[in-house]
């Protein structure tokens, strides 16, 4: 599976994951909201109806304390009106906790209290009746007058014990119905604690699932960072590493996998390895270079070139220390080209040159100067040992003749030799080796010349 597609399948599940809690929230809130609203809308309304019930059988019981005191009967029916008004709240507060709760068997003691209060009423209505029509009887003095009735007087009091008695009864049922409206509301706060109980209940259970969402989130973001870590960042690095050397070695860059970085991996080690191979091409070709700059063709000795930037580099240290140079010529060189041809000539060349090459102490440089001529430095320790080896080699050239096929050519080296002049560089002293190979030329050849000190040399020449 691809860097893509296993980032998408990781954010989808990310995504889903967080959806999940989110929706499972929302749903909780929204729960928690509805049943917070039935509490407030329906709970609570059923609590203050039941209390306002209460207040109306009370005002109704405190009404009969009206009618109790009633003097004439216009006070009385108004007495028995208010008493009406509070029965007809009475009936529509107790429909309306019907409608709120449903009928239960503390209405039917509800309604029970309510119809004998009613009909206590009533009755109370009629003793009242009686007792202020007994009362104007009284006073009007009907039977004998000035002398109260004796049968009217036993009658009202026997009105008044019945209408006590009906107050009294009325006080119990008031209390009655104050009950049943009390167990009414317990109910109610029942229904609001199981309510309560079940949302707390639901609340502890969603918690949960919430919580192990949120782990699970959570889990889900660490699985991301640590498939970043090791499938992104840790190989990026590593590549990164591998490709951040000096000398990256196309070997050692990893390709794990078929994924996207694999790819890019695959890709970098293809480069690498073309550009380890050109570099290497390109390094052979500096060094081939690099030898054709410093190098004669035909000897394989030191150029002329070399011979002089290696001298500038030694300009300083040769200041302080003694050395000679010498100028090596291969004598009658233009007749060996004219009588064996010039490629005889350039193997005559190439094999004085590997002989004086062998020949050459340690610490000294030859080079091919140009032509059929030959240059030599002998600094410090190789200078005393300079004279030696090169008589030792002229000796060798001239004693064993070159063969070309079964023909031997003679051949022979004159060579000038000088040591360092005092206040002189390194120009005076070739052109100083130059002289004496010109004076062995002159000479006869085949010999080698030291310059000796001259008196001109003062200052001076040894
Ligand atoms: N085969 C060949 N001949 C060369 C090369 N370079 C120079 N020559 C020849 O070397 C010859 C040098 O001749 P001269 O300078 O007259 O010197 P010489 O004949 O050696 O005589 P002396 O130096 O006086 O002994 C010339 O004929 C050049 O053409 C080379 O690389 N190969």
């Amino acid at each position: 599976m691809g860097l893509t597609t296993r980032s998408v399948a990781l954010t989808a599940l990310m995504t889903l994951v967080t959806l999940g809690v989110i929706v499972l929230a929302l749903a909780s809130f929204s729960q928690y909201r509805s049943t917070v609203t039935s509490l407030a809308e329906d709970q609570t309304r059923g609590l203050l109806t039941a209390s306002r019930l209460l207040q109306q059988s009370e005002s109704m019981v405190a009404s009969s304390a009206m009618l109790l005191l009633a003097e004439n009967h216009f006070h009385r029916r108004q007495a028995m009106f208010e008493i009406g008004d509070r029965r007809e709240w009475i009936d529509r507060l107790a429909s309306e906790l019907i409608e709120l709760r449903g009928s239960d068997a503390h209405f039917e003691e509800i309604f029970q209290a309510r119809e004998r209060l009613v009909e206590n009423l009533a009755q109370l209505d009629r003793w009242v009746q009686q007792r202020i029509d007994l009362r104007a009887d009284l006073r009007s003095g009907v039977g004998s007058p000035g002398e109260p009735d004796q049968a009217d007087l036993v009658q009202l009091a026997d009105v008044e014990a019945r209408i006590a008695e009906l107050i009294r009864a009325n006080r119990m049922l008031s209390r009655d119905l104050g009950v049943a409206v009390s167990f009414h509301v317990g109910d109610i706060r029942h229904d609001i604690q199981q309510t309560v109980d079940v949302l707390e209940k639901d609340i502890a259970r969603r918690e949960t699932i919430l919580k192990s969402s949120v782990v699970g989130v959570i889990l889900v973001v660490l699985a991301t960072v640590v498939f970043i870590q090791r499938s992104v960042v840790g190989r990026l690095v590593t590549l990164q590493r591998a490709i951040a050397r000096e000398r990256p070695v196309a070997d050692d860059i990893a390709v794990m996998g078929r994924d996207e970085i694999a790819r890019m991996a695959q890709t970098i080690r293809h480069y690498v390895a073309r550009i380890n191979h050109n570099e290497q091409r390109i390094m052979a070709m500096n060094d081939e270079l690099d030898f054709l700059a410093t190098h004669d063709a035909l000897t394989q000795l030191k150029n002329r070139h070399y011979f002089e930037r290696t001298l500038n580099t030694y300009r300083e240290s040769l200041e302080d220390q003694p050395y000679c140079v010498a100028m090596i010529d291969i004598d009658n060189f233009k007749l060996v080209n004219d009588r064996h041809g010039h490629d005889v000539g350039d193997e005559v060349i190439r094999w004085v040159a590997d002989l004086l090459q062998a020949n050459m102490p340690e610490g000294s440089l030859l080079a091919r100067y140009g032509g059929e001529e030959f240059v030599a430095l002998f600094p410090g320790e190789a200078a005393p040992l300079a004279q030696d080896a090169l008589e030792r080699t002229r000796e060798r050239i001239s004693a064993a003749p070159f063969v070309i096929g079964d023909q031997p050519i003679t051949v022979s080296v004159s060579i000038g030799l000088a040591s360092r002049l005092p206040g002189g560089d390194y120009a005076l002293t070739l052109k100083a080796a130059d002289e004496s190979l010109y004076q062995a030329k002159r000479q006869g050849r085949n010999r080698l010349v030291v310059r000796r000190r001259r008196q001109d040399d003062e200052g001076g020449p040894r």
